[in-house]
């Protein structure tokens, strides 16, 4: 199995603590994620200084576009963007927006299934459509909640559909390998990673190490 691409979802507001968290981690990270909080916070600047910073790694853009989708992420691609997301729920008219940018850029676009009512029904569309990656997600508030995202994963997991599936909502060392056995190809974490005492420890020993186990 090839290994699944691992993602830090870097959500601090704060620059210098974010760019630093990524200069730790980077070793056991394979995409650094510009968390919404982040983006709305610090806007398009923080693009170009990842893209300086880490040439090397692939950039992912929380933006989840909700509409104006081909507008909107346009220059987020041209600034260094990898991958931006659109939300499920913004509908297929604003995620072939976001498709049409990211073809034109040479990039790649994550629909993100958060809140959507029928997720097979539109990560079938989105796919159809030409969207490279599903995102399954449990955000915050509703982890806050006690909700996971288990169950859609291995739902979406089971369709096959072409694209690559994403799943992301309080993961850690302890559901690594569950995940990437139920079939997701992107693992992404966050406050497991920035919120550990040596978020370098906790990126490699817990996180990437697993995965790579679990992948074997
Ligand atoms: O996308 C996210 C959330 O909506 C806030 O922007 C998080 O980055 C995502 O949930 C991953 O973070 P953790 O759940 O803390 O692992």
């Amino acid at each position: 199995m090839a290994r699944p691409l691992i993602q830090l979802a870097l959500d601090t507001l704060d620059i210098p603590q974010t760019l630093k968290l990524a200069s730790l981690t980077a070793p056991y990270i394979d995409i650094f994620e510009i968390g919404t909080p982040s983006i709305k916070y610090n806007g398009i600047a923080l693009v170009k200084e990842f893209k300086k910073r880490f040439p090397n790694k692939l950039l992912l853009v929380d933006l989840k576009t909700m509409d104006a989708g081909e507008y909107e992420a346009t220059p987020f691609f041209a600034a260094g963007a990898d991958i931006t997301t659109v939300l499920g729920v913004a509908g297929l008219a604003t995620i072939k927006g976001v498709i049409n940018a990211a073809n034109k850029h040479n990039a790649e676009v994550q629909v993100d299934l958060i809140n959507v009512p029928d997720k097979a029904a539109c990560a079938r569309e989105s796919a159809k459509a030409g969207a490279q990656i599903v995102g399954i997600h449990t955000g915050l508030d509703a982890q806050a909640a006690g909700q996971t995202p288990f169950a859609d994963l291995q739902a979406i997991a089971k369709l096959g559909l072409p694209v690559r599936i994403s799943v992301a909502g309080g993961i850690k060392a302890s559901t690594a390998q569950q995940v990437v056995k139920t079939g997701a190809n992107i693992i992404v974490v966050g406050a497991a990673i920035y919120g550990a005492a040596s978020p370098a420890d906790a990126a490699r020993a817990p996180i990437y190490e697993q995965v790579v186990a679990a992948a074997a």
